[in-house]
């Protein structure tokens, strides 16, 4: 649904150049959600206003939807963005209209004809949640029910695609939740593409099929989670199953085990009923994609057996010490 090809991406102010974007490839399949993580001043957001063009590349190709749109001339593509929504981590709501004016806005950009506006209003106000706030300021809602109304306005031309801009970096871990499980509803609802970028690990936990750890303006690594797991050094292996549990033991071989999938903990309960070994620190648990366990272990004894047990039962293995 979205291709990027070499996107390229420079800064010049005062003298300086930054590199914001620095030759991504990208391709995020329809009905996927896809997760951009990094650190502030990673290139995401000049990454993300690429995709529908507000901030035009300096090289590379956007394709959306089978549609290439660095080709496209300005008319053509303001037509092309209404099949891409956006939401933001500042809502950028209109103040002066209640949350019914707010979604209407869009519609009215979108050049719906009047008559039917007020019914696509309240479908949906209905879809997001908001029943019964129609008539509320932006001022009287809580953060959450402002993503609601900018997740609204954002499907208002029915896209096939959503980009969400830290959407949930303003909220509370609660309310954070409630709009994951709400991002995920849609996507599943409306077969809705969702590429997101966001500096939180749990995002990428709780709701990305896909994503890509980015850094100096480059992709360090990407894939669907359920891969990027298995990747020696992953990092997003480390983001999302931290073992922090000792690093040294003396007597003993310290290997990190990751496995995935609905038996996730099947090559774990293998070596134990063979080996003598015990687990330090490590968890299963469930991701949008899979399900997926990470362990620290101190093996006594001889490890080469061990590590080839846990290996050839589908188990990534990394020797700590
Ligand atoms: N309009 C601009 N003019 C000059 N430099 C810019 C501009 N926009 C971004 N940059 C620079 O480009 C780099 C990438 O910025 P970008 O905002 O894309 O990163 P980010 O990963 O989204 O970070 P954050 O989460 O802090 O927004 C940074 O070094 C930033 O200072």
């Amino acid at each position: 649904m979205i291709e990027i090809t070499g996107l390229r991406k420079t800064y010049r102010s005062r003298g300086r150049e930054v590199r914001a974007v620095d030759g991504v490839d990208l391709t995020v399949g329809e009905g996927d959600v896809f997760g951009v993580l990094g650190q502030s001043g990673a290139g995401k957001s000049t990454l993300l206003r690429c995709v529908n063009m507000l901030e035009r590349p300096d090289e590379g190709r956007i394709t959306v939807g089978g549609v290439d749109l660095t080709s496209l001339n300005r008319k053509r593509l303001r037509l092309a963005r209404h099949g891409i929504g956006m939401i933001h981590q500042h809502f950028a709501l209109l103040s002066s209209r209640t949350v019914a004016g707010n979604i209407a806005f869009a519609l009215e950009v979108t050049g719906e004809p009047r008559a039917a506006r007020k019914a696509r209003v309240s479908e949906l106000i209905d879809l997001v949640g908001l029943s019964g706030r129609e008539d509320a300021y932006p001022s009287q809602l809580s953060g959450g029910q402002k993503q609601r109304v900018g997740i609204a306005r954002a499907l208002a031309a029915r896209p096939k695609v959503l980009l969400s801009d830290e959407a949930t970096s303003a909220l509370d871990p609660e309310t954070t939740d409630s709009i994951l499980r709400l991002l995920l509803d849609l996507n599943q609802r409306l077969g809705l593409t969702i590429l997101l970028i966001t500096h939180e690990m749990g995002v990428v936990k709780k709701i990305c099929h896909s994503a890509a750890v980015m850094r100096d303006g480059k992709f360090v690594e990407s894939g669907p989670v359920a891969d990027l797991l298995h990747h020696q050094g992953s990092e997003l292996a480390h983001g999302l199953f931290p073992l922090a549990a000792r690093s040294s033991e003396p007597g003993a071989t310290l290997i990190d085990v990751t496995a995935s999938g609905e038996d996730a903990d099947a090559p774990l309960t293998g070596l134990a009923r063979r080996f003598d070994f015990r687990i330090l620190e490590g968890s299963v648990e469930t991701l949008a994609a899979t399900r997926a366990g990470r362990w620290r272990l101190a093996l006594t004894g001889d490890a080469a057996p061990q590590i080839e047990f846990l290996r050839s039962h589908g188990a990534q293995v990394e020797v700590v010490a």
